[in-house]
């Protein structure tokens, strides 16, 4: 099988990204579990552009044993220096020498001929040649450059010492047929290009920057440059993790080996998005963190019958988070259910029905439904004692400068209809709590009220929590929901039921929902 070779710019051109700054340390941590990820050559960034970032050159060159570690240059001579210097007594180093070669770039930014172009990239590359075993030659802007003139540049550039030819679509403009069409283009024309790998650099302007650099890889590349997590200048680079799990995935399509430790690139991902304070967006392939969540009811079920019906790969060949089945309101009742069966909850097919309702009923009001908020519902409703009183709808008219009044429907399963009242009192929650005992027909004294947030964020669930007493009798409820008024009046009717049905039953007692309290 051919091998590409992987050349990590994440401490370079990734560094670049707005905002970042990576600091010697960090840099090194970072490129020492690139190393463990298995990358061949690593950038370690640009040695001339400050004293900082020599200095992070040379650690990373110092810590880092087995691959290349090359530093940016312009084809200046200072710049070569500065290289030279920071790679001084590293194992492998290397130069990455670039030079523009667009007639954009030639014209306005440069101010050079195309002759010039040829000249200074010849004499950049043979004075690199003295001091480094390794070098590669970029010309910048290679995706807007003419075909014939990239070639007349390769030609001057091997014959003074290049071992690798890197043609960056610089400005992410190329489409993937395009891109791929240089490298056929240049391995046809160029004089001497069989002792040279060709490299593929691209940018995601377009969000084209890994569809770029696979046909980079079918057009006959043999490295491919990037960044992980795609971070770097603009909208980014290359995102090599996706490259190598899109090779790894489709081998049978690509036939392409890269001798990366995938199960690695989990870890590198959350060390980079760590360390550069660039979060990874959730819907992000391979590394994001909904890359593999299902949500759906029909995805989940198909999962759960086989995993192959919706994943094309495991996460843990790429080592990160199990799969998960995230349950939200387009999730169905095989997933509900074995999401409960895993938690060691035995339910009837009935409860299970009832409990799904109320799950859908919370899943409207909430983004993400957690084990707790399952553990709460379940046990909201399956405390032991009979439901009597059923709460339908409840309803507040609160304005700080108006005394709130509160208006419940509750259902009384003894008579056919529904009951409706309404009150008012010194809060919203008094108010609801008078309304309900105008139902209920049972005056309840408030002896105790607690509120805590049972899951995070702000859509959290809030769970309530009252003991209520009549006279020596005490009674402890619970009530659940995103909404603390509802859980409120949910909390309230569950003690009202438990005093009906201890009553009814000849138990006017102090019970207690929760052992030890
Ligand atoms: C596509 C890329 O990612 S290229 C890499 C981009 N990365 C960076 O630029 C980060 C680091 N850069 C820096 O710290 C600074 O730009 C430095 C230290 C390199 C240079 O700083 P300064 O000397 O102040 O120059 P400045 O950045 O303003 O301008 C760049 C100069 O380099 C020239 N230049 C640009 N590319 C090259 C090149 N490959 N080879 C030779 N000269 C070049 C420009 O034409 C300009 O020259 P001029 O001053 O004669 O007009
Ligand atoms: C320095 C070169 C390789 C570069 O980053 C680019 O052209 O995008
Ligand atoms: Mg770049």
């Amino acid at each position: 099988m051919r091998r590409v070779q992987f050349f990590d710019t994440t401490l370079r051109d990734g560094e670049q990204s707005p905002g970042v700054n990576l600091n010697a340390e960090e840099k090194v941590a970072i490129a020492l579990q690139l190393e463990r990820l298995g990358i061949h050559v690593l950038e370690a960034g640009f040695a001339a552009a400050s004293p900082g970032d020599l200095e992070a050159v040379r650690q990373v060159s110092q810590a880092v044993k087995g691959a290349t570690v090359v530093s940016l240059a312009r084809a200046v001579p200072g710049d070569i220096e500065k290289a030279r210097e920071a790679l001084q007594g590293a194992e492998n180093p290397g130069i990455h020498i670039f030079l523009a070669t667009s007639p954009i770039h030639r014209k306005y930014k440069l101010n050079m001929t195309r002759e010039q172009v040829l000249e200074k990239a010849e004499k950049a590359v043979q004075m690199a040649g003295k001091y480094f075993p390794h070098v590669e030659f970029s010309m910048e802007d290679g995706g807007r450059t003419e075909k014939e003139f990239l070639c007349q540049v390769a030609e001057r550039v091997i014959p003074a010492g290049a071992d690798v030819i890197n043609i960056p679509d610089t400005v992410g403009y190329l489409t993937p047929a395009e891109y791929g069409e240089i490298f056929r283009y240049m391995k046809e024309h160029v004089r001497g290009i069989e002792k040279v790998k060709l490299s593929a650099h691209c940018h995601d302007d377009l969000g084209m920057a890994v569809a770029n650099t696979l046909a980079a890889i079918e057009a006959g590349a043999e490295q491919v440059e990037g960044a992980i997590n795609g971070i770097g200048e603009r909208a980014g680079n290359t995102a090599l993790e996706e490259v190598a799990v899109a090779l790894a995935t489709r081998e049978d399509h690509y036939q392409v080996a890269t001798g990366l430790h995938l199960k690695e690139i989990g870890k590198t991902s959350r060390l980079v998005s760590k360390l550069t304070g660039m979060p990874v967006p959730g819907n992000k392939a391979v590394v994001g963190a909904n890359a593999f969540a299902h949500e759906s009811g029909i995805h989940q079920d198909g999962m759960l019958k086989n995993s192959s019906t919706y994943e094309i790969l495991r996460p843990e060949t790429v080592g990160v988070d199990s799969t998960q089945l995230v349950l939200g309101k387009h999730s169905g009742r095989h997933a509900f259910q074995d999401k409960l069966q895993e938690m060691g909850y035995r339910l009837s097919e009935e409860k299970i029905d009832f409990l799904f309702s109320r799950f859908k009923e919370l899943a409207d009001r909430k983004k993400r439904v957690e084990e707790e908020d399952l553990i709460s519902l379940v046990e909201e409703k399956w405390g032991g004692e009979e439901e009597i009183f059923t709460l339908e709808t409840v309803q507040i008219s609160y304005g700080n400068r108006s005394v709130p009044t509160a208006s419940v429907r509750i259902c009384d399963h003894r008579y056919p209809q529904a009951l409706q009242e309404a009150a008012c009192g010194n809060g919203s929650i008094d108010a609801i709590f008078k309304a309900i005992d105008r139902v209920t027909g049972e005056v309840m004294h408030l002896e105790d009220y607690k509120i805590t947030s049972v899951t995070d964020g702000k859509d959290a669930l809030g769970e309530v929590f009252v003991k209520l007493r009549q006279g020596d009798y005490a009674v402890q409820g619970r009530g659940v929901s995103t909404d603390i008024l509802e859980a409120s009046a949910r909390a309230y009717i569950h003690a009202v039921n438990r005093w009906v049905s201890r009553s009814t039953a000849g138990e006017g007692k102090a019970v207690s929902v929760f052992s030890g309290s």
